[in-house]
């Protein structure tokens, strides 16, 4: 199977464009105010709107409540939560109440941290693999934060998952060849400064994981 790709923190028009162009197979959605990356409510509404079904949309969260996924979810049209800092208890009620497929990240530095994906199974569809962000940071994502990729050898996955965390143009495919990800997700890797894309990076990171 081709390893498929998700454009995360999409804020204009043109880079949703050039996501959808390049054969992005999800782009994502910020909705978490600390990220440089995050959109309010009517813009989301705003840049989901024309888009096709075709390109599934996810919308990125840190420990969401009700009433953030409702809107959420209105606004951009959403068919994917992504869920950040989330607990299995709480992303199992998050689907059955929204009926849309979760996936649960889960953040890495040693082996050990993987083992938290296990925790997630009947509760998400999916687990984001992503490197832990330091103490304090103010994100949990989109630092640009790329984690042992050796880590998941031989890992048995409890569940369909995702890579990120640090991908870029340069380093796609190699971390596809060398961990088997079957979806690639990146964030600040095509930008050109923070909750900035740049085409050109997008239209390469894509290439580059179809190669
Ligand atoms: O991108 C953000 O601002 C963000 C905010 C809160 C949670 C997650 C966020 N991004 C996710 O982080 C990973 C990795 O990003 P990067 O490529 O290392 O910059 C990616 O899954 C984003 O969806």
């Amino acid at each position: 199977m081709p390893t498929t790709a998700k454009i995360c923190g999409l804020t204009t028009p043109e880079t949703i464009g050039a996501a959808i162009r390049g054969g992005s197979s999800h782009i994502g959605l910020v909705f978490f105010p600390p990220s440089p990356r995050h959109l309010d409510f009517d813009r989301a509404a705003g840049l989901a709107a024309p888009l096709p079904d075709s390109v599934t949309r996810v919308g990125v969260f840190v420990d969401p409540d009700d009433a953030m996924l409702d809107r959420a979810i209105a606004a951009g049209r959403l068919h994917t939560l992504q869920l950040h800092k989330t607990a299995p208890a709480r992303v199992a009620a998050i689907a059955g109440r929204t009926g849309l497929e979760c996936w649960s990240a889960v953040a890495v530095r040693t082996r050990a941290d993987l083992d938290e994906a296990r925790h997630f199974i009947g509760a998400a569809t999916r687990i984001l693999y992503d490197a832990k962000t330091p103490p304090g940071a103010a994100l949990p994502g989109g630092m640009g934060l790329r984690f042992d990729w050796n880590l998941l050898d031989g890992f048995r996955h409890p569940l369909p998952w995702a890579l990120s965390g640090g991908l870029d143009p340069v380093n796609v495919a190699e971390a596809i060849a060398r961990t088997g990800a079957p979806l690639v997700d990146v964030s600040s890797g095509v930008e050109r400064a923070p909750g900035v894309k740049d085409m050109d990076k997008i239209a390469a990171f894509l290439q580059a994981t179809q190669a």
